[in-house]
């Protein structure tokens, strides 16, 4: 669990970050929204101490983050920027093992660590631990950064609009790995962003930061639904939040179980894909209803054009 207490940061006249206070709870996904020069990245930059707060206080798991050696808290906490910053001559194993190295693993357990987080992002070991980081793509760069940021087990993870470089196709697949791979470890992150879409889609929790102050802190459903007047009125948008609410839920949370046998005039949609997909594909097909599919093909359920707009509508 992370807390921030009345955290300030002053540049000489400059106040990027003003009194801010929140808390992340273990394994919680926290994303920190903003247009641009509002203070997020100073405030990630002083949970690891790449930047020293002026005033204020950083608590992981209790422990108040100035008692620790900067070095030795940063082996604690993976960073991710945008761009990725690899070694360049270092091959990708090299720089997957690098905290585990300076922290004196064995080599068979760096070896077998590196094998591990290859995998988990869907890079084929074999093939990917000799090269070298120019030999892969800007997508492939950006999986084995999140690998080595996380290769020691570090308790919590920082990302700095770690997919900003990225096509769209791309990012929506980084997107879906890192969710995947958070809920598999159960790790904390906090990252920064200034795409709404992105935040509402990964986040348990949004803080929406703008002048250096800290606006509100909700779950994305309460943040849409009830944003506070002002900036984050206008952050989260007007008749299109309604889509935004249909993309924070998946249709299995809102099916109904099979009623009737599935007939083949009638679409189809996966189990796991959200709303909003949902009402593209009712509109498209001219359709009040979908069937619902898992991910073994077999029919579990129906969705129906009503189900969807209540659930995209104002509460
Ligand atoms: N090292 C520094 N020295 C002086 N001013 C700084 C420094 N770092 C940041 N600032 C200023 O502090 C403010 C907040 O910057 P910060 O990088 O935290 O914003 P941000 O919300 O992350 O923006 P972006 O999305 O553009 O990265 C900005 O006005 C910036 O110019």
């Amino acid at each position: 669990m992370i807390e921030v207490k009345a955290l300030s940061k002053q540049f000489d006249a400059q106040i990027a970050v003003n009194d801010i206070s929140f808390r992340v709870d273990h394994g919680q996904f926290c994303m920190l929204v903003g247009t641009s020069g509002c203070g997020k990245s100073t405030t990630l930059r002083m949970i690891n101490r790449l930047i020293e707060p002026s005033h204020g206080q950083i608590l992981i798991n209790n422990q108040d983050v100035t008692t620790l050696p900067p070095e030795q808290l940063r082996r604690r906490i993976g960073y991710v920027i945008q761009g990725v910053g690899l070694f360049p001559h270092r091959t990708i194993h090299q720089n997957i093992g690098t905290v585990p190295r300076l922290l004196g693993w064995k080599k068979a357990d760096i070896d077998a660590r590196v094998t591990e987080l290859l995998t988990l992002f869907k890079l084929d070991a074999a093939t990917f631990a000799g090269k070298y980081p120019h030999q892969l793509s800007g997508g492939e760069q950006q999986r084995v950064g999140v690998a080595r940021a996380l290769a020691a087990r570090p308790e919590l993870l920082l990302m700095d609009e770690p997919f900003g470089a990225l096509d769209p196709l791309t990012r929506e697949l980084l997107q879906d790995e890192l969710l995947r791979v958070q809920k598999l470890l159960g790790i904390t992150i906090i990252m920064v962003t200034h795409d709404l879409e992105e935040a509402v889609k990964m986040a348990d929790v949004i803080a929406v930061m703008d002048k250096g102050e800290l606006l509100q802190l909700d779950s994305p459903e309460t943040l849409l639904r009830h944003p506070r007047e002002g900036f984050v009125q206008s952050l989260v948008g007007g008749l299109d939040r309604s889509l935004r609410l249909l993309a924070i839920k998946q249709v299995s949370q809102v099916m109904t179980p099979l009623q009737q046998q599935p007939s083949p005039s009638v679409p189809s949609i996966a189990a796991n894909a959200n709303l909003r997909d949902a009402m593209a594909l009712l509109i498209w097909e001219r359709a009040e209803q979908l069937q619902v599919v898992d991910a073994a093909g077999k029919h579990i359920g129906q969705v129906t054009m009503h189900d969807l707009l209540q659930q995209g509508a104002r509460a």
